[in-house]
């Protein structure tokens, strides 16, 4: 029987967009047949059938008018022309005389007075600072799509920058999986096909098989989806993640120029609940001091943007910019799904099925062939890893208690978890793998744990507590024997 081709042509205006919107089990393909487009800034090459799958959520936006066909029924599409991509046009190019002016400076060449004058006059008056940028905003109001449009609107540039993006939301797992903080430094343009990957593929999740544009990202893992679940070890990673920044920043002064974006989790825009506001304030505080942020975006809303202006107005930029409509409200049974989705990618990759008629898909441009993944599930000893939890899981939510100095030992303590005492909560538990330890016993100190960063996840699939052994799951081939691992509130099952 010959198979249906749902393809559908669109014919789009300069500075419109196609949005459209994924069921469950179903995969698109977009082609673009003529003109120029862009998915959140990473442009599209003619000719090549881009698949989309997981639920994914995105538009397809052109500055100059396109046609393009999709291949596929996605559950809705529309086309918008009102979008605010000249807004977020306008703050690249901002950015961009930032980096000019900076690179200038470095080189101690004269700086033009085109990229002087377009400066905020926050930045004029200062010395040329590269754009060091933290976007704040409610939930769903498209804070990581703006990211990928203004490094991808970057690396874009032709200049070879390759900003710094900072992902501090554990919600989204970034580059890893949930319940991780991760920084890289992006080549080349993020790719959008998948929840699964929101910001395009690493090279710790695909040891073998690197895609061309995976990235090396820097990974501490914070454990838990919530900023409430413990803010003192989320303040922590965010120090540990700058100082590593600032480190390759002292190194590369160079590429320092390019700058930083930094997403940051809804829960740091919004005050509800007793606590929250207090620890929201600190968490903004300690990234902007941890990345020494010049300039705060807040996407469209009001009173986050003034309290802002208020707090930092007078010594960093703060601009409020439009949220765009486009952007989809993701409930939490879609959250949770796109964690599995994320858990699923890490361990096997991800290939999207080809909707009928399409031969020769890609996801983000990438074959389909290098990104499929084979994990290896080993049984090994109870006494080959170490594991810990960091705080005590007895510990009512911070957000219940007076802020007292007492706490903080607990909370930011390293509790050793015995899998062979029933409830240890290891079962399906999603672990991270740390970094050894430093080599010279003098340079070890009491909590070093919480410093070290990850060097993959692995989930426990069994334990068998009679015989002292565990099941676990991991990406890569290599032994666990004497490596030391962190275990959060994320499980994940097949
Ligand atoms: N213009 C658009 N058209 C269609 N979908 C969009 C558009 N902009 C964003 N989206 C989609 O909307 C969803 C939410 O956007 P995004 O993740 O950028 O928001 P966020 O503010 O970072 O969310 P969170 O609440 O997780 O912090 C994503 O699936 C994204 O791909």
């Amino acid at each position: 029987m010959a198979e249906i081709n749902f393809s559908k042509e669109w014919a789009l205006d300069a500075e419109t967009e196609y949005r459209f919107e994924l069921d469950i089990g179903t995969s698109i393909a977009i082609t673009l047949v003529r003109g120029r487009a862009e998915i959140f800034g990473a442009e599209l090459v003619e000719g090549k059938p881009y698949l989309f799958g997981s639920e994914c959520k995105a538009a397809v936006f052109t500055w100059v008018g396109c046609t393009i066909q999709v291949t596929g029924q996605p559950s809705t599409e529309y086309v918008s022309d009102e979008t605010p991509m000249s807004a977020y046009g306008n703050l690249h190019i901002a950015f961009e005389q930032m980096r000019v002016k900076a690179l200038a400076k470095l080189h101690g060449s004269p700086i033009l007075e085109s990229a002087h004058t377009a400066q905020s006059k926050s930045q004029s008056d200062s010395s040329a600072e590269p754009p060091r940028v933290l976007i704040l905003g409610p939930e769903n109001s498209g804070k990581t799509s703006i990211c990928k449009i203004l490094v991808n609107y970057a690396v874009r540039a032709g200049q070879e920058w390759s900003p710094i993006l900072v992902n501090v939301d554990p919600n989204e797992g970034g580059w890893a999986c949930p319940g991780a903080l991760s920084a890289a430094a992006v080549h080349g343009p993020i790719p959008t096909y998948s929840p699964a990957n929101p910001l395009g593929s690493a090279a710790s999740s695909a040891p073998t098989t690197l895609s061309s544009n995976a990235l090396l990202p820097l990974v501490y893992w914070y454990g838990h989806a919530g900023m409430k679940r413990n803010p003192l070890l989320m303040d922590r990673l965010i120090q540990n993640l700058g100082y590593n920044v600032q480190t390759k920043f002292d190194q590369d002064p160079q590429g320092s120029v390019a700058g930083i974006i930094v997403d940051t989790p809804s829960s740091f825009a919004s005050s509800s609940g007793p606590g929250v506001n207090d620890y929201r304030q600190k968490l903004i505080r300690a990234c902007i001091d941890a990345f020494r942020i010049n300039i705060i975006l807040v996407v469209g809303h009001e009173k986050l943007n003034v309290e802002m202006q208020r707090a930092y107005g007078s010594s960093l930029t703060v601009l409020k910019i439009p949220k765009s409509g486009g952007v989809v409200e993701l409930d939490y049974g879609y959250r949770d799904r796109v964690h599995r989705y994320q858990m699923h990618n890490y361990m096997y990759g991800e290939m999207i099925p080809p909707p009928p008629g399409i031969k020769n898909g890609t996801q983000g441009g990438e074959t389909l062939s290098d990104l499929v993944l084979t994990p290896s599930s080993n049984v090994i000893n109870f006494s080959d890893l170490t594991i810990y939890r960091i705080g005590a899981e007895t510990m009512a939510p911070s957000s219940a208690l007076p802020i007292g100095a007492t706490r903080v030992v607990s909370e930011m303590q390293p509790v050793l978890v015995d899998p062979a005492q029933p409830g240890s909560g290891l079962l399906n538990a999603i672990l991270a793998v740390l970094a050894p330890y430093h080599p010279d016993p003098n340079e070890r100190y009491n909590e070093e744990l919480l410093d070290l960063t990850v060097v993959g996840f692995i989930v426990v699939t069994n334990l068998d507590i009679p015989h002292k052994k565990m099941t676990v799951l991991s990406p890569t081939q290599g032994s666990l024997v004497g490596k030391t691992a962190i275990v959060g509130s994320f499980e994940w099952q097949e």
